[in-house]
C-alpha cells in the first residue's frame, strides 16, 4: 500500500494563538489564515496531522476531559470550512511537575518524537515526505528525531535561533504560499 506523506502541526502558536495552556472554546484564538492554508495543504496531498504538548493536563489547570470537550469543537471549526482533521495526538504528560500518574518521563512529550512515530504507524505515513510546523525548538527536535527533513518555525514568542537549518515564517499561511504558491496545488 502507498505510503501517505503528513503536515505535522503543533497546535498552540500554530493553530491559535498560545494565550498560555488554552483549554476554553472562548479563549482559543484561530491565527489568521489557517483554514487557507490547512485547505492548501489538503489539496496538496497531504494528511494533517496535529502534535501538542498538553502538559496543562498533568499540571491540574484542566483535565482530559476539557481538552476532548475543546478538541471536538475545534475540529468542528475546521470541518465547517471543508477541512477533515485526520489525527490529533495529545501528550497529557510532565516530568517534574506532573500530578499523580501524570508526571512521567515518557516518550511523546516533544522534543521527544514519540507522537510523530505514532501516527505514523497507525496512518502509513512515510516520514521522509513529510513536513513539521511548530513554534518552539523542541517541535524542531522532535520532528528531527522523528526523521522529519522539513522542518518549518513560525515566529512568535519564543527563541528559536538555535535551530540552524530551520525555515522561519511569520505564519502557516506564509509557509504553504511559499510551498504551494497563491492557491491549493494537486499533485
Ligand atoms: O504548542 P503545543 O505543543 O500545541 O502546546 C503547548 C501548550 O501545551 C503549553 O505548553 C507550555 O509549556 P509546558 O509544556 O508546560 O512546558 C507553555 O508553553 C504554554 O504557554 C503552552 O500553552
Ligand atoms: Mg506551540
Ligand atoms: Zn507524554
Amino acid at each position: 500500500m502507498k505510503m501517505k506523506k503528513a503536515f505535522f502541526l503543533d497546535r498552540d502558536g500554530v493553530i491559535n494563538a498560545d494565550h498560555g495552556y488554552v483549554s476554553q472554546p472562548e479563549d482559543f484564538e484561530f491565527l489568521p489564515g489557517v483554514f487557507e492554508a490547512c485547505c492548501a495543504i489538503k489539496a496538496a496531498g497531504y494528511l494533517l496531522v496535529i502534535v501538542t504538548n498538553q502538559a496543562g493536563i498533568a499540571r491540574g489547570y484542566y483535565t482530559e476531559d476539557d481538552f476532548h470537550a475543546l478538541t471536538s469543537w475545534m475540529r468542528d471549526q475546521f470541518r465547517r470550512e471543508g477541512i477533515d482533521i485526520d489525527a490529533i495526538h495529545y501528550c497529557p504528560h510532565h516530568p517534574t511537575e506532573g500530578l499523580a500518574h501524570y508526571k512521567q518521563q515518557c516518550d511523546c512529550r516533544k522534543p521527544a518524537p514519540g507522537m510523530l512515530l505514532e501516527a505514523a504507524q497507525r496512518l502509513n505515513i512515510d516520514l521522509a515526505a513529510s513536513v513539521m510546523v511548530g513554534d518552539k525548538p523542541s517541535d524542531m527536535e522532535a520532528g528531527r528525531r522523528a526523521g522529519v527533513p522539513q522542518l518549518y518555525a513560525i515566529e512568535g514568542g519564543y527563541a528559536l535561533n538555535k535551530d540552524d537549518g530551520v525555515a522561519r515564517f511569520p505564519s502557516l499561511l506564509a509557509i504553504t504560499q511559499h510551498l504551494f504558491g497563491a492557491g491549493p496545488r494537486q499533485d
